[in-house]
């Protein structure tokens, strides 16, 4: 150590030590940079960062060696041997190389050290052969282990300058790194300047192969300076470029890693040049290898496994193919029980990228969102936009000879049961129908629902007017079957229209359009039946749009009139009521009667405002008619559903002064069939307000003995039909005989319609019957007759 020193401070130049220190952190600096190029690189460009830093690390040992020795004052005597001093610097380099290329290509920190260990021997190698190529008038001897010493300080210095720079590319390693080279370089050259023992001899003279230290040592530092610094920044230019690079590498793979796609490149020859995780799990190949092997290979390997099934020779070569001639493809295909979409698009310069999506819920999305627009949700049942389509189907089948029908069906007064028994029944009596058509059809037929509760049938193949006409027979009588529902038994019938084709039309709206004209024709004919479209239906459905036309027009245009009929009391002959009937004086065709019109206002609801025009003007009337005459006024069961039915009651009333207790309206039965709770309330708020209610059209109902038990009516109108057949027909005699006798100890009053001769009226009043009405005592006629009507008991006079 003491030599060391010795050496150090006594024997040399300390301005070129520091020259030679700067010199050899340059050279560790750039040796250490290039380094990190090297193991940041593969393939030949490793090899070329490795020679480019054995270069400069050998040079930067070489010059700092020189630069020292220079600085070495015994040296400056001499000169050097010019052979000795190349293979010095060959030796640097070569070794370093050797070490180098050992740490660069291993991650194990013992690989790296053995690496860092040959570049310590190398700077050791130079040096010494360095030393042997100084000739100078002195021997130079060795003191061991000072060599030893410097030999070792150098090997470990090294060793851990690549430790550290192997440990991460980052400002402090390399920093950290350089100085332990540096360290290890200038420790080890002066070191082993102190084993150095010269004994002068001047009989050593210079060889003619020798240059001056001086001239050898500034040369060299300069070139190597120059070579170190071109390295450095070259080192530091390819760090920035690595960097930026492996910033948009880094997006790149965030990029891919957070597809939701698969992506898979492939070159032109097919082989895999880079591929996301998503791609290998959605094809199940995450346990093999694919990056740089031809997709043909891998689907060898899945087919041999079983996993993958076609020729995948074949399938590879139309890929490539396809990738070459510049076709984008999109195939679906199925993969592990899924739907995977892939689309093949070319690129630039050969091969291709392949997209992979799993779109199997989106598939059964689609098929969900298909099927609901083309099935009835209630039923599954197609709905009209599939029925269409079916239909066009069959059509086109027709043209080919075949027959086809179409049936039209609607279930008879389903509201009815829907309002008293509520929607769910309702829903489940539509399903329980639908699964009995489905049943009742045949297997090529096709059962949909419309909407509401209309459902319709098409039948292919065999429709002749007999196979169509079996089927709606057999639909007739299957539908009316009684139904079990909740504890519910129901009954309910249908009625049906159907169209032929060809005959009756050959496009699907032209046959729907005929079907329904003929179910119209059905409901017409009392329901429960199926008609078959004619010719004939179309004008009077045609007639029928005038007439709803003309309707709202005549409300507008105030052409509606109240007329009157008397009531008289069968026992005194007096006047007791007028019935109001409604009029329409239609400007062409004159005095239209209700029977015309009333049907059509209660299906469109025009009802309710005739309704009100009735009570409204007609209570206006009663109000000037003396105070023991009375006014009877038609309800529909149309008006009985509105809720405004008791106001437009009492506005009636109070508008007109007339008193509630002389004004009496008029149900039929059908109004106590639906929704019976609401009705029942609706009628007792009524009679609570001293309005009289009586039970119209009796006995020509189903159950018109058990509707006088749901309310206390006031009176019985007994039907027309059976005071016309009074004197002719037993039974008649007998209902009436009944519904008086049932009136009297009811304490209910009972009026008999129709009444057109004496004999009738002498029969009821033997019969106790309380009230008659009929053309006997006068038609009904207008406001302004009333006066002449309650006078007169009789007047026959037409209106
Ligand atoms: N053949 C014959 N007929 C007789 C005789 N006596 C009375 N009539 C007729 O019998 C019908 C009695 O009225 P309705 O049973 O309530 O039957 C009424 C009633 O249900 C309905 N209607 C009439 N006006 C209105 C109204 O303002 N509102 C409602 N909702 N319906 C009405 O139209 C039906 C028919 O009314 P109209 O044509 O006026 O026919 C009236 C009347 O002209 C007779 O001796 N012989």
């Amino acid at each position: 150590m003491h030599q060391v020193l010795y050496c150090l401070t006594e024997e040399h130049d300390w301005r070129l030590v520091a020259l030679g220190g700067a010199v050899c952190l340059l050279a560790s600096a750039a040796a250490i940079s290039l380094f990190h190029r090297a193991r940041a690189t593969k393939g030949v460009g490793r090899l070329a960062w490795l020679g480019l830093d054995a270069a400069v690390s050998g040079c930067g040992i070489w010059a700092t060696h020189f630069i020292a020795m220079l600085a070495y004052g015994p040296g400056g005597a001499g000169a050097y041997n010019i052979p000795v001093t190349i293979l010095s610097l060959v030796f640097a380099i070569s070794v370093t190389f050797v070490g180098l290329s050992i740490a660069v290509s291993s991650s194990r920190a013992v690989w790296i050290a053995l690496g860092g260990a040959i570049v310590g021997s190398g700077v050791a190698a130079m040096h010494y052969t360095g030393m042997a190529a100084l000739e100078i008038p002195a021997r130079v001897g060795w003191i061991g282990s000072t060599v030893a010493v410097s030999v070792l300080s150098g090997i470990v210095f090294a060793a851990l300058a690549l430790l550290m720079a192997a440990r991460r590319d980052d400002l402090f390693h390399a920093l950290t790194a350089t100085v332990l080279l540096t360290v290890g370089i200038v420790a080890h050259h002066f070191t082993a300047m102190g084993a150095v023992v010269l004994t002068p001899d001047p009989t050593l003279a210079i060889g003619g192969l020798s240059i001056p230290p001086a001239s050898l040592s500034f040369l060299t530092a300069s070139a190597a300076v120059a070579i170190i610094a071109i390295a450095l920044v070259a080192a530091l230019l390819d760090r920035r470029a690595k960097g930026e690079l492996g910033a948009q590498q880094m997006v790149l793979d965030t990029a891919l890693e957070n597809m939701s796609q698969g992506l898979c490149m492939f070159d032109a020859d097919g082989k895999i040049m880079l591929f996301n995780e998503r791609y290998a799990a959605m094809l199940r190949r995450t346990d093999i290898a694919l990056a740089g092997r031809l997709l043909v290979d891998v689907l060898r390997e899945e087919e041999a496994k079983g996993e993958w099934h076609g020729d995948a020779d074949e399938f590879f070569a139309r890929l490539v193919a396809d990738a070459r001639e510049g076709r984008t493809t999109t195939d679906v295909v199925n993969r592990f029980g899924r739907s995977i979409r892939v689309v093949n698009q070319p690129m630039q310069g050969g091969g291709w990228v392949a997209t992979f999506e799993d779109i199997t819920e989106w598939l059964e999305a689609q098929a969900k969102i298909s099927h609901m627009a083309r099935h009835d949700a209630l039923t599954s049942l197609p709905n009209r936009v599939l029925f269409h389509e079916q239909l066009e189907q069959g059509l086109r089948r027709t043209r080919s000879g075949d027959q086809l029908a179409v049936l039209c069906l609607d279930l008879d007064h389903f509201k009815d049961i829907n309002d008293s028994l509520g929607h769910p029944i309702g829903d489940a009596l539509l399903k329980e129908v639908g699964r009995r058509l489905t049943a009742a059809v045949g297997e090529s037929d096709t059962v949909a629902r419309l909407g509401g509760d209309e459902f319709a049938v098409v039948q292919i193949g065999r429709s002749e007017e007999t196979a169509a006409r079996s089927l709606a027979g057999r639909l007739v009588e299957i539908i009316s079957a009684p139904y079990e529902i909740d504890d519910h038994q129901i009954v309910i019938g249908v009625s049906i229209g159907i169209s032929l084709s060809p005959q009756d039309g050959s496009d699907p709206s032209e046959l729907l359009k005929n079907a329904d004209l003929a179910l119209y024709r059905a409901k017409a004919d009392g329901r429960g039946t199926y008609r078959f479209f004619e010719t004939g239906m179309d004008a009077r459905a045609q007639a029928r749009r005038l007439l709803e036309m003309d309707l709202r027009a005549a409300l507008q245009r105030d052409e509606f009139e109240a007329y009157y009929q008397p009531i008289r009391d069968v026992a005194s002959g007096r006047v007791v009521a007028f019935e109001a009937l409604l009029r329409w004086n239609h400007p062409q065709r004159g005095l239209i009667a209700p029977i015309d019109f009333i049907p059509l206002a209660e299906e469109t609801g025009l009802i309710l405002q005739l309704g009100e025009f009735v009570l409204r003007s007609a209570c206006t009337d009663a109000a000037t008619w003396p105070d023991d005459v009375d006014l009877a006024v038609n309800l529909s069961p149309v008006q009985f559903k509105n809720p405004n039915l008791i106001a437009s009651v009492t506005a009636a009333l109070a508008v007109s002064g007339l008193d509630a207790r002389r004004l009496e309206l008029e149900i039929t039965e059908s109004v106590l069939l639906q929704n019976s709770e609401a009705t029942l309330t609706t009628l007792h708020e009524l009679r609570a307000m001293g309005v009289r209610i009586s039970l119209d059209d009796f006995g020509t109902g189903y159950s018109s003995l058990s509707y006088l038990r749901s309310f206390p009516f006031d009176k019985i109108k007994i039907d027309r039909s059976f005071v016309s057949e009074l004197a002719t027909r037993e039974d008649s005699m007998a209902i009436i005989r009944a519904v008086t006798g049932l009136g009297r100890s009811l304490g209910i009053v009972t009026t008999a319609e129709g009444v057109e001769n004496d004999v009738q009226l002498e029969l009821l009043r033997r019969e106790g019957c309380t009230q008659a009405q009929g053309y006997l005592f006068s038609k009904p006629r207008p406001a302004s007759d009333v006066a002449m009507m309650l006078n007169r008991p009789r007047l026959l006079a037409s209106a």
